[in-house]
């Protein structure tokens, strides 16, 4: 998704991913994993099409896409590959998108969890459930400043989650402190009515002392 903007109604509408906040040394045209494909139920497609219709016709939504890991390995010159975006038969794992919404300091994923993310039988893994929380808080924190870290993350598992199910993740700036972003977040049904899991994370900006991905 190219970076786009225009005057509507006195706002602006802004509509970038994650690549123009991150060194540009990517290809030109990665790989949009965030995009719907065949695997994405009915509730997914209702709720990306919900968030995009926003992300087009009001000042509030920015759209998010990761670009697929393809720039790691230019990086490190390596097969590495982001690790939500690694496996490509559509719908078998991580199937998401990230909504960013500015004026609220708040972000919304829309996760589709595919059958290779089972931890107990039917549901999904605890671990892939962090990592989606990480990748949410991550994103949104590195969005708000600059690429982060994650030095923290308490989770706090309430409910299963259905294996092949589709939920809401949303993050929320709770509290910036210097170079750490303090974010809060939810995992839920797409209804909002069942709580699955609740974190809280701190994402600093590394020192210039540290290895984080301002060294890369
Ligand atoms: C596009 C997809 C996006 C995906 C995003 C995914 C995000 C990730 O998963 S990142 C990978 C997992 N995280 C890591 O590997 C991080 C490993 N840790 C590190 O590299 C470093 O410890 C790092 C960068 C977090 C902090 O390094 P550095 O900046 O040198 O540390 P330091 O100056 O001591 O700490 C900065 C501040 O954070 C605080 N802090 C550091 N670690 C922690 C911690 N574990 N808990 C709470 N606070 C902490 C410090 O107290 C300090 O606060 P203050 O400024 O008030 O004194």
């Amino acid at each position: 998704m190219k970076l786009s903007k225009k005057k509507k109604n006195k706002q602006t509408v802004f509509c970038f991913n994650v690549q123009h906040v991150l060194p540009k040394i990517f290809p030109r045209k990665p790989r949009d994993f965030s995009l719907p494909n065949s695997s994405w139920g009915k509730e997914m497609m209702e709720l990306y099409n919900h968030y995009n219709r926003l992300t087009a016709d009001q000042s509030v939504y920015l759209c998010c896409v990761s670009s697929g890991g393809a720039y790691l390995s230019k990086i490190i010159q390596s097969k590495a590959r982001l690790f939500t975006r690694n496996i490509r038969d559509p719908g078998a794992a991580f199937e998401y998108v990230l909504f960013f919404r500015q004026d609220k300091l708040k972000c919304v994923c829309i996760f589709q969890a595919g059958h290779l993310l089972e931890g107990p039988p039917g549901h999904v893994h605890g671990g892939a459930i962090a990592t989606m929380i990480d990748t949410v808080t991550g994103t949104h924190a590195s969005l708000l400043s600059a690429p982060v870290m994650t030095a923290n993350l308490n989770v706090n598992y309430r409910s299963p989650i259905p294996l092949g199910s589709t939920v809401l993740i949303e993050s929320i700036l709770d509290k910036e402190d210097g170079r750490k972003m303090y974010i809060s977040c939810r995992v839920t049904s797409t209804d909002g009515s069942k709580l699955h899991t609740e974190a809280t994370g701190n994402c600093p900006q590394p020192g210039e002392s540290s290895e984080g991905p301002s060294h890369l």
